[in-house]
């Protein structure tokens, strides 16, 4: 890597393509402006719910792979965060739309949503460390990049838009909390790393920030199985 260069400055710079892409996504955009239908809302809360479970999962590996006792208990502290607070967005969403706890956890995973989690879940049961970050890190990053951005673009509208929550949870610092210190740790973890490797953490940076924006557009489109 060249010297006194970060390396999660590269990955945020050549994942700006798919992340604006992202960013623009009329799902997204319909958060941001409260005109998302609130079906299609519904919709995401669910497929994302057991997203979560999976992805929660990730951090439970990365408290198993980590190396010190401070890195376990900054793993664990997220995996509590993500099934306590987190995840309590979803169940109050889903309360409001007559949806329970348990038919919440049923729901079964879209084709795109079960590829997304099976490519992290895999990478990081077979992988490093390094590896299990580079998988987590822009689900944290950009979902905070996401509530941060939409939280300045409509603050004037946000006490009358019925997302506001979910662009609070997203925009707050206690999520962004979990995005710094992922961003700390990769590169601290990938420090002296060679080149060869750092491509391969690259690509499953760039994998999952593309399966971020395949989820956005899964949830607009409602996306089946077709059989
Ligand atoms: C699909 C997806 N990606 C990321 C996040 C943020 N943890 C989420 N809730 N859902």
């Amino acid at each position: 890597m060249t010297q006194g260069k970060l390396f999660t400055d590269r990955l945020y710079r050549n994942a700006q393509p798919i992340w604006n892409k992202n960013h623009q996504h009329p799902f997204v955009q319909g958060i941001g402006d409260g005109s998302l239908p609130i079906e299609l809302f519904a919709y995401y809360m669910k497929q994302d719910y057991v997203y979560l479970i999976e992805y929660s999962k990730l951090f439970a590996i990365g408290t198993q792979k980590a190396k010190d006792l401070q890195t376990m208990q900054k793993f664990s502290h997220s995996l509590h965060s993500i099934l306590h607070f987190e995840m309590d967005l979803h169940r109050k969403y889903a309360k409001e739309f007559g949806i329970s706890e348990e038919e919440l956890e049923q729901v079964k995973p879209t084709p795109i949503n079960l590829a997304y989690t099976n490519y992290m879940v895999n990478v990081s049961l077979n992988g490093s460390l390094a590896e299990v970050v580079s998988c987590l890190l822009p689900c944290a990053w950009d979902y905070w990049e996401i509530g941060k951005l939409l939280k300045k673009q409509h603050h004037h509208q946000i006490k009358s838009n019925p997302y506001s929550h979910w662009i609070e949870t997203y925009s707050s610092d206690e999520f962004g909390s979990v995005a710094l210190w992922l961003i700390k740790l990769m590169n601290q973890l990938t420090e002296g790393t060679r080149e060869h490797e750092l491509v391969s953490l690259e690509k499953h940076f760039q994998m999952t920030s593309r399966f971020e924006y395949m989820f956005w557009d899964m949830v607009y489109h409602q996306e089946e199985w077709p059989l």
